[in-house]
């Protein structure tokens, strides 16, 4: 039998006197209070959730967990517990609320390819036959079901719901996605790690962290979450690899390195300071791509057990490097390194990542999620190595986040498109022709239609023999947001109609 939720069980050494009171569960948000569970007060990035107090007593809140003092008119009855982090004091309620976790559970981090890492370490432990799943932005997908979800690292209670239902369905393997607001806001203190991976450092977010050291240092506290020793897998190609791995052996965690060839020659001394950085512990997994055909390649990849050749039914060194990142978190996990890598040939595509969608006068159309200057600029490249004719990109950027990545974007599409359309690409409160003009003002070459659908229906009549289209930046997303409304649209969609108009 379960044990009754109590004050104690949930906040140890936080509620003194009041400990042994029942409750009935854990809120963050008044509005979401239900009769007999504790609010806990949250100092937001908007609000402040000590001015909601009142509220959630309103709506039948039985305690209060805060970061600052009891406030003067707080009923006498009321239990109230002033703790120095409420949002880990939250996370941990919530693993306690929630108990059940898949035992082996893997997060992964970095400013692109968490969600193909994700997905393909689902894949990797499926093929070695685990129940598994993952969940991350394009949500949580198991063997039987994917369910969408909002947030790419969900709030504590949310992600412990989840981890709680998923064990109870048989799920024994989770490879989950660890976002920089999620570790910063602690959302996932309290979720049992076995390892972790750190891919690269890109610009993005800096609208949220004040900087780009502070975002690194956001990513790198999953190393705080990792019991000692627990290996970590470390994109060797990033820049930021070397910080990652210093505060990786800080920490007293263990590292298995991987890296492309090719990146490898070019920046020599990568596999020999890594060697030399963990004293000889760290094992390296390297790849090479040996032959590329259309959207597939060959690769060799290196390890102490020798040389392993797999065939990955998908295109660019991104997608080989995450197929590996993946690999070292099975392998990380204790999985057989042959078996693992091997299971790299049956990898399947992820919704929204290089994902293509359809044909239209011998052109080939593929919906991209990049919406992130290095991001765009990986496709665009892994893209034009499969186009024998022009290189086609639509895409846009977001209103309320970061301005700076504008032009930034806006230069990497001149340069890496033949033809770059620029279009809105969820606008939210902002003047979507500012943002569009913020983007178009790095090129002369960038042309503009402002309504989505008909920038896609464009671009995809312009399609000639040999031509890929790329629509960047909503990837596997189902709206678009303009004010503070998400209107249904699916790039897929339009794409797939436009294409049937250019059919019929
Ligand atoms: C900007 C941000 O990260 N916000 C997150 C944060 O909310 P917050 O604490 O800042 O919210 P706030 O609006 O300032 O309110 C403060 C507190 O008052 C409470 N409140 C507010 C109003 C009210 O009437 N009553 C009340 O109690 C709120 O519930 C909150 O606890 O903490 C919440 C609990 O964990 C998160 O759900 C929430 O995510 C919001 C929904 C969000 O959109 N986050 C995005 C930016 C995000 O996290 N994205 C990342 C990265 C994605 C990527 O890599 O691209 C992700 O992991 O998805």
């Amino acid at each position: 039998m379960t044990q009754p939720l109590s004050l104690g069980r949930l906040f140890p050494g936080a509620f003194a006197a009041d400990a042994a009171r029942a409750v009935s569960g854990v809120a963050f948000d008044s509005r979401k209070v239900e009769p007999g569970q504790v609010f806990v007060a949250l100092a937001g990035v908007k609000a402040d959730g000590a001015r909601f107090i009142a509220d959630a007593v309103a709506k039948g809140a039985v305690a209060v967990v805060s970061g600052q003092p009891r406030p003067a008119d707080l009923d006498g009855s009321m239990a109230f517990a002033q703790v120095d982090d409420p949002r880990l004091a939250l996370s941990l309620a919530a693993a306690v609320v929630h108990p059940r976790q898949p035992g082996t559970i893997v997060a992964v981090t970095g400013t692109s390819g968490k969600s193909s890492v994700a997905d393909f370490t689902r894949q990797i432990f499926q093929a070695l036959g685990h129940e598994a799943a993952s969940l991350g932005t394009v949500g949580i997908v198991t063997a039987k079901a994917a369910q969408y979800g909002s947030l790419t690292t969900p709030d504590p209670l949310s992600l412990h719901a989840s981890l709680d239902r998923l064990a109870g369905e048989g799920v024994t393997h989770l490879a989950m996605e660890a976002s920089s607001h999620g570790l910063d806001q602690r959302r996932l203190d309290g979720v049992r790690l076995k390892a972790g991976a750190f891919l690269n450092l890109g610009r993005d977010h800096l609208d949220y962290h004040p900087t780009v050291e502070d975002y690194l240092a956001a990513k790198l506290r999953l190393w705080a979450l990792l019991p000692e020793g627990a290996p970590v897998v470390i994109n060797l190609d990033d820049p930021s690899a070397k910080a990652a791995l210093s505060a990786a052996l800080a920490k007293g965690l263990s590292a298995i390195g991987i890296t492309m060839e090719d990146s490898a020659t070019l920046r020599a001394g990568t596999r020999s300071d890594f060697i030399r950085d963990t004293g000889g512990r760290g094992r390296v997994l390297s790849l090479e791509p040996i032959e590329r055909a259309g959207f597939s390649q060959r690769l060799t990849i290196t390890v102490d057990e020798g040389r392993i050749e797999v065939l990955l039914p998908l295109a660019g060194d991104f997608m080989a490097s995450n197929a590996l990142a993946a690999a070292g978190l099975a392998i990380a996990t204790g999985e057989d390194t042959v078996a693992a890598l091997r299971a790299i040939s049956g990898l399947t595509g992820v919704p929204g990542r290089l994902e293509r969608v359809g044909e239209a006068n011998g052109g080939l159309v593929v919906v991209d999620y990049a919406h992130k200057p290095d991001a765009l600029a990986a496709v665009l490249s892994t893209l034009r190595g499969s186009a024998s004719g022009r290189l086609i990109c639509v895409f846009g950027c977001g209103g309320d986040r970061d301005t700076g990545k504008r032009p930034l974007m806006g230069a990497i599409a001149a340069k890496g498109a033949d033809i770059a359309i620029v279009t809105d690409d969820n606008p939210r409160s902002e003047n979507p022709a500012a943002i569009r003009a913020a983007v178009l003002a790095a090129s002369p070459k960038l042309t503009e239609i402002g309504d989505r659908a008909e920038a896609i229906r464009a671009a995809v009549r312009m399609l000639a023999p040999g031509d890929v289209l790329v629509v960047a930046g909503k990837g596997h997303e189902t709206g678009q947001i303009i004010g503070d409304r998400t209107y249904p649209f699916s790039d897929q969609d339009v794409v797939r109609t436009a294409i049937a108009e250019i059919a019929g």
